[in-house]
């Protein structure tokens, strides 16, 4: 296909998406399957056009001053790819399967970049009852906050340190080029370019061979700051498909207990091959049963309870960048009554002077401080661990450029792709009194 012809391809998916109101992977997917003729390079590449114009779906309704699909496909193209009016000229020249030639109105539009007039939301390209949060977490910042936010994201790799060592394995997998993290002492981070297809890591012999997991920098962090050590007690609460799981465990050495669970068993169900595929051997999963209290004998007893909370997912828009757009206020405050359940069943499982980790892919302060200051209402027996205190013992020398990167609160620490470069993550560290 040509690069026209890609854009074309993009414009009706997105009509799709708005259309049948479905997410962005079912309607690339069925375009796949009546377009055979499309290579799989083809459909990366229109993957690519999709998410990006996603990503910045505000700015480019804004530039072009209409919200169409064809608006935001030029306006991304103008915005986040930086072609100029000629470039995109040039691909909407109306020839067969390339996009209709752009009219006087989207000439002048193209003509420039102008967001200077755009409200913060729009120039941040978050939905705009959104503003007043973000702005109580970053301000001014926000603006710059959401634009790291509607960047694309790197991949990033966990090595399995139960089975090799980081720079092995960035040896084993240099054809991908994958760079140490800054952070993570076990992460690895791939660049993924805007027309290219995610390299397929599964296919690796390293992953096959459990060496390797995709789990994002920030996820990481969160698991290392939980700081599971070898011998502990330690239940994953939410431990769903099991990333952190598997984290705790290799911090843990395979040595000690990790109760897994879940409220859905469904989520839990991958687990089982993955914690093989690692060879771990110190989880014991716990599938919720229905009447049931899968973890009455380690209640009270567990030196650290890992709660990784349902949220709003706000802090992964790199990676969801339709769910961005389809967040409402109904989900945060469902989210918010889950959040609190599972933390006060945390509060019951540890042992005094155990702590409870929580943990939320969110930028909200109402999912993030507030929750764990009513938290500590309801519980007087817990206090904080300074962000200082808990990070200085989980990332050593990275410890003193991480605290000065990530937003911090006597509640915990928030880090965001524009000051850590990773996914947005909120950690908080709750001691229980002995
Ligand atoms: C953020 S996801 C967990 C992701 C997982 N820890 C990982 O790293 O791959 C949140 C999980 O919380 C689970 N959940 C929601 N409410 C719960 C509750 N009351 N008790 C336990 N798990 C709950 C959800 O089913 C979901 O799997």
């Amino acid at each position: 296909m040509t690069p026209a012809a890609r854009i074309s391809a993009a414009i009706d998916v997105l009509a799709d998406i708005e259309a049948r109101r479905r997410p962005a992977t079912d309607a690339l997917k069925d375009w796949g399957l009546s377009h055979r003729f499309a290579g799989s390079g083809d459909r990366a590449a229109i993957a690519g056009l999709v998410y990006d114009a996603l990503r910045r779906k505000a700015s480019a309704a804004h530039l072009l001053g209409e919200a169409t699909p064809r608006a935001t496909v030029l306006g991304m193209l103008r915005l986040d790819r930086g072609l100029d009016l000629a470039a995109v000229e040039k691909l909407c020249d109306g020839s067969r399967f390339a996009p209709d030639p752009l009219d006087a109105r989207e000439r002048a539009a193209l003509a420039g970049t102008d967001l200077v007039d755009a409200p913060a939301h729009v120039a941040g390209d978050y939905p705009e009852w959104l503003d007043l949060p973000l702005a109580r977490v970053f301000g001014d910042d926000r603006v710059e906050e959401g634009r790291a936010l509607a960047q694309r994201a790197p991949l990033d790799l966990r090595v399995n340190t139960l089975a090799a060592d980081r720079d092995k394995l960035a040896g084993a997998l240099s054809h991908l080029r994958p760079a140490p993290t800054r952070w993570s002492p076990a992460g690895l981070r791939v660049v993924v370019g805007a027309e290219q297809k995610s390299p397929p890591v599964h296919a690796e012999p390293a992953f096959i061979k459990g060496q390797v997991e995709i789990q994002d920098e920030g996820s990481q962090v969160a698991a290392l700051i939980a700081a599971a050590r070898p011998g502990e007690q330690v239940i994953d609460l939410c431990a769903g498909g099991g990333g952190k799981t598997l984290a705790l465990a290799a911090t843990m050495e395979n040595k000690g207990q990790l109760y897994a669970t879940d409220l859905d068993k469904r989520r839990l169900a991958p687990i089982h091959a993955r914690l093989e595929r690692a060879g771990v051997r110190n989880v014991q999963v716990r599938t919720p049963g229905r009447e049931t209290d899968v973890l009455e004998d380690v209640s009270g007893r567990a030196d650290l309870v890992l709660v990784d909370a349902p949220c709003t997912g706000t802090g992964t828009w790199r990676r969801n960048p339709d769910a961005k757009w389809r967040i409402r206020p109904g989900s945060l405050s469902e989210r918010l009554a889950q959040q609190a359940t599972v933390l006060d069943r945390a509060a019951g499982l540890v042992r005094p002077g155990g702590r409870v980790v929580y943990v939320t892919c969110s930028l909200l302060a109402d999912e993030n401080t507030d929750q764990i200051q009513a938290f500590l209402a309801r519980h007087p027996g817990f206090s904080p661990v300074p962000p200082e205190e808990a990070v200085t013992a989980a990332l050593g020398d990275a410890a003193p450029a991480f605290l000065e990167s990530v937003l911090t609160f006597p509640e915990g620490l928030l880090m965001t792709p524009r000051r850590t470069g990773t996914d947005g993550f909120f950690v908080s560290v709750l001691r229980r009194e002995e």
